[in-house]
């Protein structure tokens, strides 16, 4: 069956306008005067919590200070999945260019260049991997491995109240994220398969 372009055309111009209608309603923490203005600090924290720079920072850290081989090597293939994750998003981010919505205050915590393009969302991409990620290599108890969905959960959907984002952003963002961590793990890094980079940060 053939569908007739015009068709698909203004069936898609109608999902985004139902898209940017709805992001719009649901950003109500996007101003400090908006519906649920006094929660923004809130979802501020929670921006931040899954910002680019506290996660490398954080996967740095750990790398300078574990004797474990197992945890190197959980850690240099967490840092290879944060850094590929901002290199693909800021590479659909330039291609894309679709801007930010219109109510969103820009006043986020460290941003580079194609962060003034809104698809897809970085945070959303972030989460899904981190989540995936985590799940697969940390041993957890089942409550904070709900934890760890849940705070996946939040920062998607704290990137549309916040009015960083419109939703088709943020689902693309979680999908993307959710691949990337299959790319992660089909190119698992070993001291078998990079031996120069496990030289470097062996003690
Ligand atoms: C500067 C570094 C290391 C990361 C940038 C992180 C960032 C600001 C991502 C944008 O996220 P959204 O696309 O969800 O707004």
């Amino acid at each position: 069956m053939k569908l007739n372009p015009s068709f698909v055309g203004s069936a898609l111009s109608s999902l985004l306008a139902i898209d940017l209608w709805a992001s719009k309603r649901l950003g109500v923490c996007a101003g400090e005067g908006s519906a649920w203005g006094s929660a923004r600090p809130l979802m501020k924290v929670i921006e931040v919590s899954g910002h680019g720079i506290p996660w490398v920072l954080g996967t740095f850290y750990g790398l300078w200070h574990t004797d474990s081989s197992a945890a190197r090597e959980v850690l240099l293939n967490l840092l290879f999945a944060l850094l590929l994750d901002l290199v693909m998003v800021s590479v659909v981010k330039g291609l894309v260019k679709r801007p930010r919505p219109t109510h969103n205050k820009m006043d986020m915590f460290v941003t580079i260049s194609v962060d003034k393009y809104s698809f897809p969302s970085g945070h959303a991409t972030r989460a899904a991997l981190v989540c995936r990620f985590v799940l697969r290599h940390l041993v957890l108890a089942v409550p904070l491995r709900v934890l760890v969905v849940l705070w996946a959960l939040i920062v998607s959907i704290s990137r549309v109240m916040l009015g960083r984002h419109n939703m088709t952003d943020v689902l693309f963002g979680l999908l993307l994220g959710y691949a990337l961590y299959g790319v992660v793990e089909h190119c698992w890094l070993s001291p078998a398969t990079a031996p120069a980079l496990f030289a470097l940060w062996s003690r």
